[in-house]
C-alpha cells in the first residue's frame, strides 16, 4: 500500500461514510469506518477553497500538527490526515455521547460532583498540554466532548498555540471564555487556560458563564473586573476555587498542580471516581 516515510497515506476509499456527525463553517465531521480494520473515527471535512479564501491555513496546520502529538485519555485523539484535490480530511476519535454543551443544556447543571470529576479530568489534560507547551486557548463546553466511558475529551486545537504567543485571535467565538489580557490583546500565556478553567467551571454549576449579558460592552467590563454573582447553591468551596482561578493578574492564578490539590476537588473527586453515565434519550 501507498506508504511516505512510513506512515501509511491515506485516501478516503479507505473509509465508509457514516451519518454527519455535525456542520462548522468550513466543512462538516462525519462518523466513519476504516474498511479494514471496521474502526470507526470522525472524519473532518474541511474544504481547501474555503480555508484559503478565510486564511486559517495555519491554523488547521498547527492543529494538525498539535493535536496528532498529543496522547491523553481526556484529549481527543487525532490519528492522521490526509487531502485531496479539494478537501483535506482530519481522522479523529469518535466520541460517543457528543458535545458537552448537550448534555449542559438537557440537564441546565450539573451537580457538585460531577463537576468537579470534570474539572478534574480538564485540569489533569491542561497539565499535559502545558508540559508539551500548548495552549489550548479555547476551552469551553462546545470544544468538549463526551467519550464512551463518560469520560470528558478536549477537542478542537484549532486555537491552540505553542506558548507564549500574542497572536491577534479575529474573535469569531463566544466572549464569555476570553481572559482580561486577551480582551487587551496583551501576550498571553499558559494562564489564560486557568482563566477559562474557571469560567468552566462556574458554568459547569450554575448553566450559564459568569460574566454572560446581552451587549458586548458589559461583558468585557465584567470580565476586566471580574464580577460575578453566585446563585446560593453553589458551596463556599466551589466560590473559593473559581475565586483563585478567576484572578486578574495571570500569575497570580492557582497553578494547575494545586487545582488538583484544592478542598473542593479532593472532597468531590477524589482520585479514581469516574464521570457518572447519564441515560439521555436518544433525542431524532
Ligand atoms: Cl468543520 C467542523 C464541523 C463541525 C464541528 C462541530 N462538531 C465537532 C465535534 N464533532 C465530533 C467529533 Br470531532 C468527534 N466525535 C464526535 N461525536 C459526536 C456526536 C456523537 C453523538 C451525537 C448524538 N447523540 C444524540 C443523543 O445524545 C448524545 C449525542 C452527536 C455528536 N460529534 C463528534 C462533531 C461536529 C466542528 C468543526
Amino acid at each position: 500500500e501507498p506508504k511516505k516515510d512510513g506512515k501509511k497515506l491515506w485516501a478516503i476509499t479507505d473509509f465508509d461514510l457514516g451519518r454527519p456527525l455535525g456542520k462548522g463553517k468550513f466543512g462538516s465531521v462525519y462518523l466513519a469506518r476504516e474498511k479494514l480494520s471496521h474502526y470507526v473515527v470522525a472524519l473532518k471535512v474541511l474544504f481547501k477553497s474555503q480555508i484559503l479564501s478565510s486564511d486559517i491555513e495555519h491554523q488547521v496546520r498547527r492543529e494538525v500538527e498539535i493535536q496528532c502529538r498529543l496522547r491523553h485519555p481526556n484529549i481527543l485523539r487525532m490519528y492522521g490526515y490526509f487531502h485531496d484535490e479539494k478537501r483535506i480530511y482530519l481522522i479523529l476519535e469518535y466520541a460517543k455521547h457528543g458535545a458537552l454543551y448537550r448534555l449542559l443544556r438537557l440537564l441546565k447543571k450539573f451537580d457538585e460532583k460531577t463537576a468537579a470529576i470534570y474539572i478534574r479530568d480538564l485540569t489533569k489534560a491542561l497539565i499535559y498540554c502545558h508540559q508539551k507547551k500548548v495552549i489550548h486557548r479555547d476551552l469551553k463546553p462546545e470544544n468538549l466532548l463526551i467519550g464512551h466511558n463518560w469520560e470528558l475529551k478536549i477537542a478542537d486545537f484549532g486555537w491552540s498555540v505553542h506558548s507564549p504567543s500574542s497572536r491577534r485571535m479575529t474573535l469569531c467565538g463566544t466572549l464569555d471564555y476570553l481572559s482580561p489580557e486577551m480582551v487587551d490583546s496583551k501576550p498571553h500565556s499558559y494562564a489564560v487556560d486557568i482563566w477559562s478553567l474557571g469560567v468552566l467551571c462556574y458554568e459547569l454549576l450554575v448553566g450559564l458563564p459568569p460574566f454572560e449579558s446581552t451587549d458586548h460592552s458589559l461583558t468585557y467590563k465584567k470580565i476586566r473586573h471580574v464580577i460575578i454573582k453566585y446563585p446560593d447553591y453553589v458551596s463556599e468551596l466551589a466560590r473559593d476555587l473559581i475565586g483563585k482561578l478567576l484572578v486578574i493578574k495571570p500569575e497570580d492564578r492557582l497553578p494547575l498542580a494545586k487545582v488538583l490539590k484544592h478542598p473542593w476537588i479532593v472532597q468531590n473527586a477524589p482520585e479514581g471516581t469516574k464521570p457518572p453515565p447519564f441515560d439521555i434519550a436518544e433525542q431524532k
